[in-house]
């Protein structure tokens, strides 16, 4: 769905990505794994339209995407739940939900939402205060499947949430495969990506390192831990 290529990127003068190539191939769940400030953020945002200067290529039907808009990029069903989740807080979880706008045909319908996050329907009044941390997690994830996005880009979506709230992420995650979605799934946590994802990415410095199939992934084990240890 996605071949990188050559990707440099910037915040402004601070020359962050360095020639990131990676593949996001359709119906699959790919992980990017890599510790505090490798460049995790700094890809999705870059994918996205989002940083100010980029070169190389995103290419993705045939267009490199470094050359549209963020709304452009939105348009072609790609889509970002960032780390901070981005709920509003004064809005109710149904007035989340329901804000951004369908950009893209084939969004999943509302019923549908209701079955994969139960949650979501009974705590509808409620403001985005007033839910936990993985409610708004869900929350997040759900309202980008209702715009239409084929290509969820999840950036730490377990971060800071309990090992029970974790796995119903995952589970959340492993449907959304089955559903024919693709993810690009950021992470710090190996244990969490380990049976989720097909394809795993290592990151260091703004570039790739390693590229890991699932099956090879308990065998280099030691070695992604080392590579995200402090
Ligand atoms: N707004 C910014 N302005 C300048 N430099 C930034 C900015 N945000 C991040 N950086 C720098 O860009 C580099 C890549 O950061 P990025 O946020 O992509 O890392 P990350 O792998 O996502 O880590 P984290 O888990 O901390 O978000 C780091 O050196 C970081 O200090």
């Amino acid at each position: 769905m996605l071949e990188i290529r050559g990707l440099h990127a910037w915040y402004g003068d601070s020359h962050v990505l360095h020639g990131l190539a990676m593949d996001i191939p359709r119906g699959r769940v790919v992980s990017l794994l890599g510790r505090n400030g490798a460049g995790k953020s700094a890809t999705m945002r870059t994918i996205m339209g989002l940083l100010g200067k980029a070169t190389g290529e995103i290419n993705c039907n045939g267009v490199n995407l470094l050359k549209l808009r963020p709304d452009q990029i939105a348009r072609k069903g790609i889509a970002l739940c960032p780390e901070d989740r981005g709920i509003f807080p004064s809005l109710t979880v149904t007035e989340n939900l329901f804000l951004p706008p369908v950009v893209a045909a084939g969004g999943m319908d509302i019923a549908s939402i209701y079955a994969l996050f139960p949650n979501i329907r009974e705590r509808g009044a409620s403001r985005g205060t007033q839910l936990s941390g993985g409610e708004q997690q869900m929350l997040a994830i759900a309202r980008i499947l209702r715009t239409g996005a084929r290509l969820l880009l999840l950036d730490e979506p377990t971060e800071g949430l309990a090992p029970v709230i974790v796995q119903q992420i995952a589970r959340v995650i492993r449907e959304i495969k089955e559903l024919g979605y693709t993810v690009l799934l950021v992470e710090q946590k190996a244990h969490f990506v380990e049976s989720l994802a097909d394809i795993h990415y290592l990151i260091e410095n703004g570039t790739i390192v390693d590229r890991l199939e699932s099956a090879e992934f308990a065998a280099s084990r030691d070695r992604v831990e080392r590579l995200l240890a402090v």
